[in-house]
């Protein structure tokens, strides 16, 4: 049994809050997207407005890469955001760290820096061993108790995630607690249950068809995207050089024969594209699967008309929708369409979940809301979509103390 923020006596403790506030960083290094701080302004609030002195732990990018950057810009951010000041401090665990959390009044606020600077954090390990490293040893004494809010990191095992509420009382966050309680109950929302996958994470996409269909929760999977293409080739047509040049070279030439082995095992549950669009002349042009291969230098970029009316048929009927992935290229006004439309016709179904953060900021782009639920996880809402334990939410579940 988890606990949450009401089971916890906020005023006058010091509490570590681990968010995810991993964002799209601009060229001159800002953010270029806040919806993942927003959304965690709730928990933070409660928290400072009930007497709290909280502690803000979080990653950003991972090692090596170009979003690897300090959290000082979120640091200011929030402070707009909670609408009062919010310390950034150049540490997470040393000395230095302790202080700044140490010198906290009742109700203030500050940000800790980048966890995965420190190269333990990004190593994942079970929760015992977790416990022991720098980052949890190192903060820990000066944290009366421990939330977890980053839903969209619980797929991690990693220090800051799974090895505090080894040793200091752990609590659910409020997004947490919403997203568990949504995505927690996939086997109780009605059914028909269609899961669409679309995007370019092909073997992730595989995985999670696989596993819904093999345990039944699954009545339908509509296939979009690169994802829909692989599936196409697995099927025997020939989408020409250009699609399957773009899928040996993102090194997904080894799925066809996955996809063509679900397929074999339930084809008659999974809906293939019947049409996809290229660019010809300039424009859109749509090809039914009957006139493929398209020219030699044409690749497909979204899913057409007769697919959209297929799998809008099928939504038709369906109780519950769970999408994630664009169904084409809908960073080009010209292919946009198949996202668009296939995501505005699942905003009907009754119970309509978005899991994937990345689909949800395009979806914000693009102007399509009313969804049920719209998860801030990518990887972490795909795991619990397929009903899998995720690695930090165990750790809440498993208090050493009980
Ligand atoms: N037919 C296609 N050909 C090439 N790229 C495609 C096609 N369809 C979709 N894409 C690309 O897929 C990318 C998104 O795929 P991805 O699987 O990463 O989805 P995502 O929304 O980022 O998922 P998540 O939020 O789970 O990380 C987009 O950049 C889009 O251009
Ligand atoms: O963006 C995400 O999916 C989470 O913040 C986890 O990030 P990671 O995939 O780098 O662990």
């Amino acid at each position: 049994m988890i606990e949450t923020l009401d089971d916890l006596d906020v005023e006058g403790t010091t509490v570590g809050v681990r968010v995810d506030v991993n964002s799209p960083i601009a060229d001159d290094g800002g953010l270029d997207d806040d919806a993942r701080l927003r959304a965690h302004v709730d928990t933070l609030a409660e928290l400072t407005d009930r007497g709290g002195r909280v502690a803000v732990l979080a990653h950003q990018g991972r090692p090596g890469g170009d979003e690897f950057v300090s959290l000082e810009p979120h640091a200011a951010r929030l402070a707009e955001l909670l609408d009062q000041p919010v310390e950034y401090v150049d540490a997470t665990f040393s000395e230095t760290a302790r202080d700044a959390v140490r010198s906290l009044d009742d109700g203030e606020c500050l940000v800790l820096e980048n966890t995965r600077f420190y190269s333990e954090e990004y190593m994942e390990f079970d929760p015992d061993r977790a416990a022991r490293t720098h980052l949890v040893t190192g903060l820990a004494p000066v944290l009366d108790a421990y939330v977890n809010d980053a839903f969209a990191a619980a797929h991690r095992s990693q220090p800051s995630l799974v090895g505090f509420p080894q040793i200091v009382p752990g609590y659910a966050g409020r997004v947490m607690e919403a997203e568990l309680d949504v995505l927690g109950s996939i086997e109780e929302t009605g059914s028909p249950r269609v899961y669409v996958v679309g995007g370019a994470k092909v073997s992730d996409s595989i995985d999670v068809a696989w596993s819904v269909l093999e345990k039944g929760l699954a009545d339908h999977v509509l296939t979009a995207g690169v994802v829909g293409n692989v599936f196409l080739i697995a099927d025997g047509v020939d989408l020409g050089d250009a699609s399957s040049d773009f899928i040996y070279d993102q090194g997904y030439w080894d799925e066809i024969d996955r996809a063509a082995d679900l397929l074999d095992a339930y084809g008659d549950q999974i809906a293939l594209p019947r049409d996809v669009a290229v660019e010809r002349d300039g424009d859109r042009y749509e090809l039914g699967v009957n006139a493929l291969p398209p020219r030699n230098e044409e690749a497909a970029m979204d899913v057409g008309e007769s697919t959209l009316e297929y799998y809008g048929r099928i939504l038709a009927d369906a109780e519950t929708v769970i999408l994630n992935g664009p169904a084409g290229v809908f960073e080009e006004d010209a292919f946009e369409r198949g996202t668009r439309e296939l995501y505005e016709t699942a905003t009907d179904v009754p119970t309509s979940i978005v899991g994937g953060g990345d689909t949800a900021s395009a979806l914000r782009r693009l102007g399509v809301d009313g969804f049920s639920h719209v998860s801030t996880g990518g990887g972490a809402a795909l795991r619990m979509l397929t009903a899998e334990p995720l690695p930090a939410v165990t750790a809440l579940e498993d208090d050493p103390r009980d």
